[in-house]
């Protein structure tokens, strides 16, 4: 679905250059559950921000299935965002003065084939909550609401920088739940970057990271539940 060949990408600054990412390749398969590892500074949100076309690459080439995503241009990747990824942050950004609804109903309005609100509402366990306001939330309900809402307009991909960084194990490990279950149940491609060593656990495949480099690639056998990996 993804394949990155020789992506480089480098930062200068007066007369010295960073390499955030170093002649990186890589696949990513429709419909994986990918964990990417890695030490601070070692080039993760880099490579979210490259594939995702919120950055530039310096020199390589990345593909989304049949299209070289480094060809288009900055309108023609907004668009593409627009179609085809999700984005979960640490911080929710959910807007205080829309109720739940008319939040993930943000997401929804700029998806052009959008999954039905309150169905999805349910599946989560959300019902409840729809016409509530995010101040009426705790942290782990406000991330499922982001979660929906950027499911809703019913993206390829959803990319999630460290999604759980705010939250304790047990409700982490309610919004790992769910997107396991997304994964499974509507077949969406799942990059998580986190420094959780223990999420790795869950995932198809597991990149670490290191100084800009690809430094191992796992592929897990046999994947845990989310409620039943090693937090931490
Ligand atoms: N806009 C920028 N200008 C200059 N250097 C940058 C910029 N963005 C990132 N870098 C550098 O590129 C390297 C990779 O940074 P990146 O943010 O991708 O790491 P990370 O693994 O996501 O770190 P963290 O876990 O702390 O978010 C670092 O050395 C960083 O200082």
């Amino acid at each position: 679905m993804i394949t990155m060949t020789n992506v480089t990408k480098t930062y200068k600054s007066g007369d010295s250059e960073t390499y955030a990412l170093k002649e990186i390749n890589l696949t990513i398969g429709e419909g994986e559950f990918v964990v990417i590892l890695g030490p601070s500074g070692s080039g993760k949100s880099t490579l979210l921000n490259v594939i995702s076309g919120l950055d530039t690459v310096t020199s390589g080439k990345i593909t989304f299935r049949d299209e070289e995503l480094t060809d288009l241009s900055e309108d023609e990747m907004t668009e593409f965002r627009r179609r085809h990824l999700g984005f979960i942050f640490q911080q929710y950004n959910l807007l205080q003065n829309l109720n739940v609804y008319e939040n993930i109903q943000i997401g929804s309005d700029i998806g052009t084939n959008p999954l039905d609100i309150d169905e999805l509402l349910q599946k989560v366990g959300l019902e409840n909550a729809r016409n509530k306001y995010p101040n009426q939330l705790s942290g782990g309900e406000q991330q499922r609401v982001s979660i929906v809402r950027s499911l809703a307009k019913n993206p390829d991909i959803i990319f999630c920088d460290e999604p759980t960084g705010s939250l304790d194990e047990q409700n982490s490990k309610k919004i790992l739940q769910m997107l396991q279950d997304l994964n499974v149940a509507y077949k969406k491609t799942i990059i998580v970057i986190t420094h959780n060593t223990g999420i790795a656990e869950m995932a198809d495949k597991v990149i670490k990271m290191n100084s800009g480099q690809i430094t191992e690639v796992i592929i897990n056998k046999v994947k845990k539940n989310a409620q039943d990996i090693v937090w931490g």
